[in-house]
């Protein structure tokens, strides 16, 4: 909690909203003052909102409040705007990530479904098909946060839906995912915020999405 004059972390108490405030820790109790109370819209009451521009009160606590709530229900994305959060579940849901799901989103209109990884990476690749030209995708977050993992999820949905067969009888889809243990075994170690680490290997990435798109889409 740190100085506790100093620090007002947001708290999560009982089921109430994050509020603002700091703790003290005397030997036996934890006593905990708020500084102010935050009011959850309704919107927000019922397994929070798909996009936080929709949230009545657009805040800090408020936004901690609807991942939160998200979250709870396995719902670990949400959308502000066009820009993705994500939320690393640190376990695996395969529903998220099947084939069945890929097919969803193809071609969809961004928002129509709920927020998904793939769906970002849709509208670029739409976005590229329609203007002809190179598209980005920033993937940011601090270590262990997953932009590894989402990034993989980028390049299995791109290559799913541009990717063709090539060289072997095996598709572009196969060749780039089978590159990824090769890059992890030279650019990856273990830090004491993510077992598999994968700093260095990050722009390796970006280079081969974008070579994927030029020779396959
Ligand atoms: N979408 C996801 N579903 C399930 N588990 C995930 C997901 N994203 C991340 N994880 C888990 O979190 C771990 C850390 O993720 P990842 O390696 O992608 O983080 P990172 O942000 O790339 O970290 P670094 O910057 O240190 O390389 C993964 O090994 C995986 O176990």
């Amino acid at each position: 909690m740190g100085n506790a004059s100093d620090a007002r972390p947001w708290l999560l108490l009982d089921d109430l909203p994050f509020q603002s405030g700091y703790a003290k820790r005397p030997p036996e109790r934890l006593a905990i003052r708020l500084q102010f109370g935050v009011k959850s819209g309704s919107d927000a009451e019922h397994g929070g909102v798909d996009d936080m521009t929709k949230l009545t009160y657009l805040n800090e606590p408020g936004v901690l409040y609807n991942l939160a709530k998200r979250y709870a229900l396995n719902e670990i994305y949400t959308y502000t705007g066009s820009i993705l959060i994500a939320v690393n579940p640190f376990t695996k849901i395969p529903h998220l990530y099947n084939v069945h799901m890929m097919e969803q989103y193809k071609g969809i209109r961004f928002g129509e479904l709920s927020p998904h990884v793939f769906a970002v990476a849709d509208a670029s690749y739409r976005a590229m098909m329609s203007e002809g030209r190179s598209q980005s995708i920033l993937v940011s977050g601090e270590s262990g946060a997953g932009k590894t993992e989402t990034t993989k999820l980028i390049m299995q949905y791109l290559t799913h839906v541009g990717g063709r067969a090539a060289f072997d009888n095996r598709t572009v889809e196969q060749q780039v995912l089978e590159s990824n243990p090769l890059l992890e075994a030279f650019g990856n170690a273990r830090t004491v915020r993510n077992d598999n680490s994968s700093t260095i290997v990050s722009l390796q990435y970006s280079s081969i999405i974008h070579d994927c798109s030029d020779t396959s889409f």
